[in-house]
């Protein structure tokens, strides 16, 4: 590795190379190269093989891994952000051209802002109108992939997905032992997905390659599509909530949105691909798209069950470097609004106890929690609620005796709160249900009764 050169500014051209997927041993193989340097490869690995794929669920599956290589070809493409892009493969047509712009453009977002760099009109997929089939009917089993992160979200679906008889699968992408832990704890069939980074990507790293923040979203999607068509199951569940669709506003320069492939943009143009062009009958959504974080909190405790286990804290999850000794660092922005948004809806025991600490109680958290507030500084780039979600939750907090004497809910109510108007701080008005969401009517009927019980 150490003979790899990497030059960012004298690449011209991203290429992707080519994708293979071996139905023997359950391997993709994702194949890129910047001009005619060393080819990249990705490799995915789906348990369960060897897979017995008919003609018409090999025509789907081609599809999916064609599409998991162009969405995944982000985590590279990044490193040099090159203006030519080449397919060498495939002609695309321009509906799937036009998919991949907007993740590439809007996943790179952050990325473009914290790297000073401007995207816009600068990725374009070469594409030439062409005649596209329709996606064919595989005749998938009636079963959910849902996929577990190891925090509250994707458990509040999973028990929801159990509360109304569905069956289910949890899964999940990558070596997280966190992550395992709380698949296992559900006594759910589980499945893991094996994901390798070409290691080249660590070395450009190294040498300079633009690096910063990638739709991660996306491509665990991708990886979820495929793998359904290989298990046979007729839908994909993610936990993405409503909140999610709001990004940091940055003073100058407009919204950047840290989890844009978690937002319903992405959700609705990225689910309908996949019935219009994989399988008309493979049904991508997400479980909680309807609820605020709040509501999401506030469902998650009704159950002690994950308690010892789960966490929402994202430096678990590196694929390099540092992990929490305690699974909560306890001071960064996801520890933050986790703590916060629980706190309403939680005896005060029990969530300091999750966290091994209090983290409203301690000065020098003052500074993470006003970002949340979006109180002189903005939203933090991370998967955390709405500025009025935290402000809802923290004027809770300050009406209630146990948690009115912190030292952070103190100065909330004595600085932040008088510049603040009294109707924008109302939890009741996030809890309410939205109708915008791809969950499959039936099941949405039955969720809504779950989830009022
Ligand atoms: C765990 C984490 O937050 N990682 C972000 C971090 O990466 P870091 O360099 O500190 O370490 P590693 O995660 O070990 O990654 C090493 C390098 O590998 C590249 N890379 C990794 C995964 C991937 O899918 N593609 C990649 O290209 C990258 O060059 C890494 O440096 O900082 C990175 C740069 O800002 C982030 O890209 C890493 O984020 C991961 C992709 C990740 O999985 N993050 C999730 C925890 C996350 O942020 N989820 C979002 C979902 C938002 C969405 O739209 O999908 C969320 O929870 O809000
Ligand atoms: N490694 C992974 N494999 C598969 N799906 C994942 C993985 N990590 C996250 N997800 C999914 O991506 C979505 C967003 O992740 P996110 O971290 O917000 O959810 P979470 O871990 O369930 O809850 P929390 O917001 O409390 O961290 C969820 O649907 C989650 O299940």
């Amino acid at each position: 590795m150490s003979d790899v050169n990497f030059n960012r500014d004298a690449i011209k051209a991203f290429r992707f190379v080519r994708r293979e997927f071996d139905a023997e041993t359950g391997v993709a193989r994702l194949v890129y190269a910047f001009d005619d340097g060393p080819e990249l490869v990705e490799t995915v690995t789906i348990p369960g093989a060897p897979f017995a794929l008919d003609k018409t669920r090999r025509t789907a599956v081609d599809a999916a891994l064609t599409l998991l290589h162009l969405i995944a070809g982000v985590s590279y493409y990044k490193a040099a952000v090159p203006k030519d892009i080449q397919v060498d493969y495939a002609t695309l047509d321009r509906d799937t051209a036009a998919l991949l712009v907007e993740i590439y453009r809007h996943g790179l977002g952050e990325f473009a802002y914290r790297n000073g760099l401007n995207l816009d009109n600068h990725i374009r997929f070469p594409h030439a109108d062409a005649a596209v089939a329709d996606a064919p009917t595989v005749g998938l089993k009636r079963h959910a992939l849902t996929a577990i992160g190891g925090g509250k979200d994707s458990l509040v679906s999973i028990e929801a997905l159990r509360g109304v008889d569905v069956a289910q699968t949890v899964t999940w992408i990558g070596g997280s032992q966190l992550i395992r832990a709380c698949a296992e704890r559900t006594g759910l069939p589980t499945l893991n997905i094996q994901r390798q980074l070409a290691p080249e990507l660590f070395e450009y790293n190294r040498q300079g390659a633009w690096n910063g923040h990638i739709p991660v979203t996306a491509i665990n999607s991708a990886i979820m599509v495929l793998a359904a068509l290989l298990v046979d199951a007729d839908q994909v569940v993610f936990s993405n909530e409503r909140s999610a669709s709001y990004g940091s506003l940055i003073e100058g320069t407009g919204e950047v949105n840290h989890q844009w492939s978690k937002g319903w943009a992405f959700e609705r143009d990225f689910g309908e691909y996949v019935e219009q062009r994989i399988a008309k009958d493979l049904h991508y959504y997400s479980l909680l798209r309807p609820m605020s974080e709040l509501a999401v909190a506030r469902q998650f405790t009704k159950t002690t069950h994950y308690d010892a286990h789960f966490s929402s804290c994202n430096r678990n999850f590196h694929i390099l470097g540092e992990r929490p000794v305690n699974r909560w660092c306890g001071v960064c922005p996801k520890c933050h609004f986790v703590f916060l948004a629980l706190a309403p809806f939680m005896p005060k025991p029990r969530l300091v106890g999750i966290f091994g600490r209090n983290l409203l109680d301690e000065e020098s958290q003052v500074p993470g929690f006003d970002a949340l507030l979006e109180f002189r500084d903005h939203k933090p780039f991370e998967c955390v609620g709405e500025g009025r979600e935290s402000r809802a939750a923290m004027a809770a907090l300050a009406a209630r005796p146990e948690w009115q004497e912190d030292v952070v809910v103190r100065r909330f109510t004595r600085e932040v709160a008088p510049q603040l108007e009294t109707s924008d701080l109302s939890i009741d008005a996030l809890m309410v249900i939205d109708d915008e969401h791809r969950i499959p009517s039936d099941l949405w009927e039955r969720l809504r009764a779950h989830f009022a019980a």
